[in-house]
């Protein structure tokens, strides 16, 4: 039976560096041929980086990147991986329009050229705007062994473009994959994949992107399936990772034709069989448990979209609370304590604890920390305007937030917002105040979750003997926005399990009013946090993008009128 050793580069490109991808291709495949892998597979569009969003529609880049193939094939062979057949993503583009395009590329050509047939349209994804749908299945016999691809969506699809291969007749189908972070889609994605390699009738190679991008975290996760589904290799997720696995495959005897209304295109490179070689076991990694997944999404989020960016240090409030001091935590871990800066901004109505939590936050993280009242600051604008009740109170928090802009202006750190997804919800923020930014790390977490992943991050710190990052106090104490004294959350919110269960049926799931009754939740309630939740969805326009964990974020997922009067549960007839 011929055999083969496949190399999946999970790695983590750049949007728009194509210089920078192109050379990261060529490094990782030089990785796989000491390895002694035969074919390459690295992620969907890893020449360009991905999502490109609108950049898919820039004719100059389309060209560039349709340059860089042919580029990266030449310095490919250049570095000696000629012999190495490598699948590489980018965009096309011809007549019709953009394409979401992967190539194969061996001895300094393209030898094989193939667009995506399904784009996702729902959710995050506006590829039918950016891209025109392919109808072609390139397939080449390499070392005596029929090769298809398929690109990411294609395998969402029962009975798409992996069933007609799977009639063609292929012996392994690889996949370029850009496929987003979403708790627990893990879980979807191998059992997706499995039943895929049953369509095929063949081992089917999962490569997908790691890093973040923007408002998006990948987490590679890349694996195989054998044809009969099970796992035979799987990477580490968040990290970049090189996973080799050797196959054994039954030999080329795929016909031409159209199969399922798709045109099968075959070329031979390569008849022979390698030589037969000795295999390795392939590393199956364990996946991370629900909640190292979820922080080591968050800490890649933030990490890439601060190096990304050319920022090298974060700046924020610390406050003693616990949002502040989870935000710190991940900063910490994603950046290192030198790169982040604590300052804590008391006003008339700061308690000491909360001083105190932020300083004891600052001094168990080891990270920079100073205190700037700001007091004298907020006296101004309270006199010289004449400031009371509600106005008086969200002065305090927006002259901490031109605080930390005026900070950022002259130190250079990317200042980040503390704001979780609850409060985002229900408009619980004062806008140029504690909503200032350019980064909202924990922007998805519900406050409920905020508390269970300090607990969490707390807990694995003791297991490996550390000092836990989150003083208890900022755990245990009750929330508090201490813009008015005595001031708790729950004056103005729901209890945050009530709020946040309705907000996981209002938002995530969708629900309507009659819905949410049934539920069992309090009308009244509904009422309340209905209201809120459409009345604030002009705040969210203005927060700052952050790392996307659930299955439905503010943004992208979620696209609502500002102006509205539609209330559920409010409707009359005429
Ligand atoms: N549809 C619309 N389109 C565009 N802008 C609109 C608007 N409706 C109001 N506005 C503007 O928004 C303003 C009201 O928003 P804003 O000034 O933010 O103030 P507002 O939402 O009225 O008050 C902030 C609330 O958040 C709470 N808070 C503040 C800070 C931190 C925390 C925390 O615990 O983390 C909680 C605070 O206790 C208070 O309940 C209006 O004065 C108006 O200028
Ligand atoms: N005294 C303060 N010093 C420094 N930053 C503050 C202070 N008060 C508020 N902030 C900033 O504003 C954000 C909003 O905090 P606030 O105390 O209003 O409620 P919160 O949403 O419960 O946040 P946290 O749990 O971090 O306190 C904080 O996370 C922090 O970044
Ligand atoms: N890039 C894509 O086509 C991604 C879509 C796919 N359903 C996923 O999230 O995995």
């Amino acid at each position: 039976m011929p055999q083969l050793r496949i190399a999946l580069a999970q790695v983590n490109p750049t949007v728009g560096d194509l210089a920078a991808n192109a050379t990261q291709t060529v490094a990782w495949t030089r990785k796989a041929a000491e390895a002694g892998a035969h074919v390459v597979v690295f992620p969907e569009m890893s020449l360009t980086g991905y999502p490109v969003e609108d950049l898919a529609l820039r004719a100059t880049f389309a060209e560039a990147s349709r340059r860089m193939v042919d580029e990266a094939a030449v310095s490919l062979a250049d570095a000696g991986c000629g012999e190495l057949l490598v699948y590489v993503g980018y965009l096309d583009a011809d007549p019709a329009g953009p394409r979401d395009a992967a190539a194969a590329l061996w001895q300094g050509e393209v030898v094989a050229r193939q667009f995506k047939h399904h784009l996702p349209n729902y959710g995050v994804f506006d590829e039918q705007r950016w891209f025109k749908a392919g109808r072609t299945l390139d397939v080449v016999r390499f070392h005596g062994v029929d090769i298809g691809m398929v690109i990411c969506e294609d395998l969402w699809q029962d009975g798409g473009p992996v069933s007609a291969l799977g009639a063609a007749g292929v012996d392994v189908v690889v996949s370029p994959n850009a496929s987003p972070y979403e708790r627990s889609k893990d879980d979807i994605r191998l059992p997706l994949v499995a039943r895929r390699a049953a369509e095929a009738g063949a081992p089917l190679v999962y490569a997908n992107q790691v890093g973040g991008q923007d408002d998006l975290v990948f987490d590679g996760d890349s694996f195989v399936v054998g044809a009969d589904g099970e796992l035979l290799a799987r990477a580490p997720q968040f990290v970049e990772h090189l996973l080799v696995a050797d196959l054994s495959v039954g030999g080329g005897s795929g016909a031409e034709g159209t199969f399922g209304g798709l045109a099968v295109r075959r070329r031979v490179l390569s008849a022979e069989p390698v030589p037969g070689y000795e295999r390795a076991v392939p590393p199956v990694s364990e996946p991370l448990s629900d909640e190292a997944e979820v922080w080591s999404a968050l800490v890649v989020g933030l990490r890439d979209y601060v190096h990304k960016n050319g920022f090298r240090s974060v700046i924020f409030g610390f406050s003693g609370g616990i949002d502040s001091a989870v935000t710190a935590a991940l900063a910490v871990d994603a950046l290192g304590p030198d790169s982040v800066h604590g300052v804590s901004m008391p006003s008339r109505y700061s308690s000491a604890h909360s001083r105190d939590d932020a300083a004891e936050l600052a001094r168990r993280l080891g990270c920079h920390f100073r205190v700037e009242p700001v007091e004298d600051m907020v006296r101004v604008y309270v006199d010289g305007l004449g400031l009371s009740g509600l106005a008086e109170q969200n002065i305090q928090a927006r002259v901490r937030g031109m605080l930390l802009m005026s900070l950022s202006n002259q130190e250079g750190h990317l200042v980040l917002a503390t704001g979780n997804k609850t409060e985002l919800a229900v408009g619980y923020s004062t806008m140029y105040g504690d909503a200032v930014g350019g980064f909202a790390p924990i922007k998805d977490v519900f406050k409920t979750h905020v508390w269970t992943l300090a607990r969490w991050r707390n807990a694995s710190a003791e297991k490996r003997g550390e000092v836990p990052p989150i003083p208890e106090n900022s755990i245990a104490k009750p929330p508090s926005a201490e813009l008015r004294p005595g001031q708790l959350d729950t004056d103005s919110l729901p209890d945050y399990a009530v709020l946040d269960d309705i907000l996981d049926d209002y938002v995530e799931g969708d629900r309507g009013y009659a819905e949410l009754v049934a539920a069992g939740f309090a009308p009244e309630t509904i009422d309340r946090v209905i209201r809120m939740v459409d009345r604030a969805e002009y705040k969210r326009r203005q927060y700052p993008i952050g790392t996307k964990i659930t299955f439905k974020a503010f943004g992208r997922d979620r696209r609502l009128p500002i102006t509205n009067r539609w209330r559920e549960g409010e409707q009359r007839s005429l």
